[in-house]
Order: C-alpha cells, then sequence, then structure tokens
C-alpha cells in the first residue's frame, strides 16, 4: 500500500490513474509521495517516509530543492504539460493590451439596456480602438515549452518573431518555425521589440533579470508580458515606466500588491495553467511519473535526481541509492553487498551536478540489514528496497 498527500487540488484525471494499492492520505507526514502545484514547500517539513515530490507543473521554484535532495527526496516536475494552456493565455495578453477590448465590455456593462444602445456603442467605440498584433516584433525570452509554442503561434498571427534562449534545447530547436530569428544577444530583443514575453525558470540566476537597465533600452510604448514568474521583473521598475508612459501595458499572470490595480497593467490570478486539458495534463504525467519511481525505482523528468530506467526488475531483489555525487560511492556500496554475499545482476549510476541515484538488482532478496550498512555511508541520502 503507497499513500499520497495532495497539498493542492490535483485534477481526478490524473488521481484515478492511482490503482487501488494507492491511499490519499489527509495527513501529510503519512505520505509515500507528495502532489504540488503552487503551494509555498519552503516552510514545509516533509516525513522521513517521504519519498518523493510531484510538482503537476513546470516551475519548481515553490520548491526547496537542495534541502529534498539532501533527504533523499526525488523531485518532479511535468514539462509541456501546461505549455498550451500558457501559450494561449500569452497570445490573449498581447490582444487585450493591443485593443481595449476589457474598457469596450466594461463601458457597455455600465450602459442601461434602451433602444439607442446600438447607436450609444457606435458613438463611443473609437475611445476603445488599437492596434492589431499583425507585422508587429515579438521578442521572446526562454524558447522551452512554453517559448517555442507562442514563437510558433505568432509566426501564424502574422508577427516578426525574435527569439533567445542560451541554452535551448535540440528538441525545442527542432519544434521552433524556421521564420524565428534566434538571436545571440538578448539586447537586441530590449531594443528592437514592440511586444516582449518571458518563458524562464526563477532561478538565482534569473531573478530580476529585467530591471530599470533592460526597460530604459525598450522601444516606448512596449508591452511587457510575464507568465513566467514575477520575481523575474522589478516591478516597481516597470511600474515607473508605466507611469512615465514609457512601457504601455504590463501583462502579469502574478497578483502582488505592486501590480494589482496599477494602472496600465493587466493582472491575471495565476491562469496560465487553469484549463481542463493542462490540469488533467500535468496530474496524469505527475502520477505515472510517481508510480513508476514508487514501484520500479525509475526516475523520468526529475530536477533534482537524474533520470534513471531499469525497467520492472526481474531479479530477485532492487535497490536503489541517492547520494553525493563523488569519488568512490560505487566501491563502497558493492563492498557492503559483497560482504553481505549479496550478488550483483545490473546496477545502473547515473548523475546529475552534485547529485546521483544508483539501482542495483540483485539474484537475492535483500534485508533490511544490508539497506541500513548502505544508509550508513557517508553522503548516502536514502536507500530503497524496491523488491
Ligand atoms: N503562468 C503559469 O501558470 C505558468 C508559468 N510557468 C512558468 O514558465 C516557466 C517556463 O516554463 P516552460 O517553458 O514550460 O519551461 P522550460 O523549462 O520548457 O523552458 C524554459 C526555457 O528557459 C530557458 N532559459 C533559462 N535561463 C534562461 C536565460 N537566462 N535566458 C534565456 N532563456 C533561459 C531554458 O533554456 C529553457 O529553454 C516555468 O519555469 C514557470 O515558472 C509555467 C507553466 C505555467
Ligand atoms: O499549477 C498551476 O496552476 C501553476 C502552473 C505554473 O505556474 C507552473 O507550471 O509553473
Amino acid at each position: 500500500m503507497y499513500e499520497y498527500y495532495c497539498l493542492n487540488p490535483i485534477s481526478a484525471v490524473g488521481l484515478d490513474k492511482f490503482p487501488a494499492k494507492y491511499e490519499n492520505t489527509e495527513c501529510m507526514q503519512e505520505a509515500d509521495a507528495i502532489l504540488v502545484r503552487s503551494a509555498d514547500m519552503h516552510n514545509l517539513e516533509v516525513a522521513e517516509k517521504t519519498a518523493a515530490v510531484a510538482r503537476a507543473g513546470a516551475g519548481v521554484n515553490n520548491i526547496p530543492l537542495e534541502k529534498m535532495t539532501k533527504k533523499g527526496v526525488v523531485v518532479f516536475n511535468t514539462p509541456g504539460a501546461n505549455a498550451n494552456g500558457v501559450k494561449e493565455m500569452v497570445i490573449a495578453g498581447m490582444l487585450l493590451a493591443s485593443r481595449d477590448i476589457i474598457g469596450g465590455i466594461e463601458w457597455l456593462e455600465k450602459q442601461d439596456v434602451t433602444e439607442d444602445i446600438a447607436k450609444r456603442a457606435e458613438k463611443q467605440k473609437k475611445q476603445f480602438a488599437g492596434c492589431e498584433i499583425s507585422g508587429k516584433k515579438l521578442g521572446i525570452i526562454g524558447l522551452g515549452a512554453i517559448g517555442v509554442r507562442v514563437a510558433n503561434a505568432a509566426i501564424h498571427l502574422g508577427m516578426e518573431v525574435y527569439g533567445y534562449d542560451p541554452y535551448i534545447s535540440v528538441d525545442a530547436a527542432w519544434n521552433l518555425s524556421r521564420s524565428i530569428y534566434h538571436i545571440n544577444d538578448i539586447n537586441m530583443i530590449y531594443r528592437d521589440c514592440d511586444y516582449i514575453t518571458i518563458h524562464v525558470p526563477l532561478t538565482d540566476a534569473t531573478r530580476k533579470m529585467i530591471g530599470k537597465e533592460e526597460i530604459a533600452q525598450m522601444k516606448d510604448d512596449v508591452v511587457l508580458l510575464n507568465f513566467a514568474r514575477d520575481l523575474l521583473v522589478d516591478e516597481e521598475a516597470v511600474c515607473e515606466a508605466l507611469k512615465a508612459g514609457k512601457m504601455k501595458k504590463y501583462v502579469t499572470d502574478f497578483a502582488n500588491p505592486t501590480v494589482a490595480n496599477a494602472p496600465n497593467t493587466l493582472v491575471t490570478p495565476h491562469l496560465g495553467a487553469s484549463t481542463e486539458e493542462s490540469e488533467d495534463n500535468c496530474a496524469v504525467m505527475a502520477v505515472k511519473q510517481l508510480m513508476d519511481y514508487l514501484e520500479n525505482g525509475n526516475i523520468k523528468n526529475s530536477v533534482n535526481y537524474p533520470s534513471c530506467d531499469g525497467g520492472t526488475c526481474i531479479d530477485a531483489g532492487r535497490l536503489t541509492i541517492n547520494h553525493k555525487n563523488i569519488p568512490n560511492m560505487i566501491s563502497q556500496f558493492t563492498k557492503v553487498l559483497g560482504d553481505a554475499g549479496v550478488n550483483i545482476a545490473n546496477m545502473i549510476n547515473k548523475s546529475k551536478g552534485d547529485y546521483a541515484y544508483t539501482m542495483i538488482d540483485v539474484t537475492m532478496p535483500i534485508s533490511k540489514e544490508v539497506a541500513q550498512a548502505l544508509k550508513a555511508i557517508e553522503e548516502v541520502y536514502r536507500v530503497r528496497i524496491i523488491k
């Protein structure tokens, strides 16, 4: 029996994939695995028993990764599963920033509905007029799952698209329309684009990457869109630019005291991934990844441990070890197993930066004592007997 705990509501389409041997617990401390969306986990202590956290979504800045890693907790996310939902919001954001659709609707809602409503509407409409996005320059910072989709959609809407991503993945590059200008100097985007949209993860390296200096380079009347994370942008500087008439609109998915109801901002309450399809996709992917990890020890789409696929164990036993990526670890593991007379059938050792993961299939069942001896090795964070 496995127990899972949901820190946020998770789509039933995903949770229904858990078979009967999985139970949804009300108590986080009892959980083998935790599912989360945007809940802040930085001040939460997860139980020793908890082996995995699955973020049903992309951004993992709400999860203390270093702390989890050193507890041997594998953190998963669901790359691309909600990217289309965000892409559609970005397109909507560009349109809302270009035409005063909201102003027009609000004006109409306040009117008395009388026989002459059509006539009054025709008279008023000029104050809600705007411009088209076709033919305008769009700069995209971050060409990952979302950035690529936004880029390709914008091309189809007739925009001239410039993309910047020094770490673009091979997959993303393959999916990118050939009509997009892939540029190496981010300042070109700041200087030349009418619309700028950011789609990078929030890390120490990207925090406040758009600040006063970057805004100063931008064209007058630029529209800045932020569906990634508010802390990527110096929003005090944005509000000054909006007030000064330098920036036309700031479209953001993140409400906070700086931007909520501020002039010329369009703020949505973190709705990018709030579609039936995105919520279902993320939940299904998160649940499948958790099940494969809990039952087989396989890792796919983890942000803190390497991928590892040993399939289903066909030998007598399997154990997995989460540990630091330093010399002499494997020899210590094989010594413990050799001393206990345990024969190794197969072994996989993978690393991701400072951390590593070892999966060992053996020809006889593994005792708790052997697992304890492995756990006692310095810089071993967790040992699981899978079978
Ligand atoms: N508003 C919402 O509901 C949602 C927001 N997000 C946010 O959007 C972010 C991006 O999501 P995805 O595209 O799915 O992630 P992704 O991981 O597929 O793409 C991120 C891209 O940013 C690039 N990158 C990293 N540092 C960069 C830098 N300094 N300059 C330029 N590019 C850089 C990476 O190389 C990668 O290609 C997430 O980390 C999350 O914070 C994601 C999903 C929903
Ligand atoms: O779960 C959500 O609604 C938030 C989505 C998000 O911000 C992400 O996937 O990074």
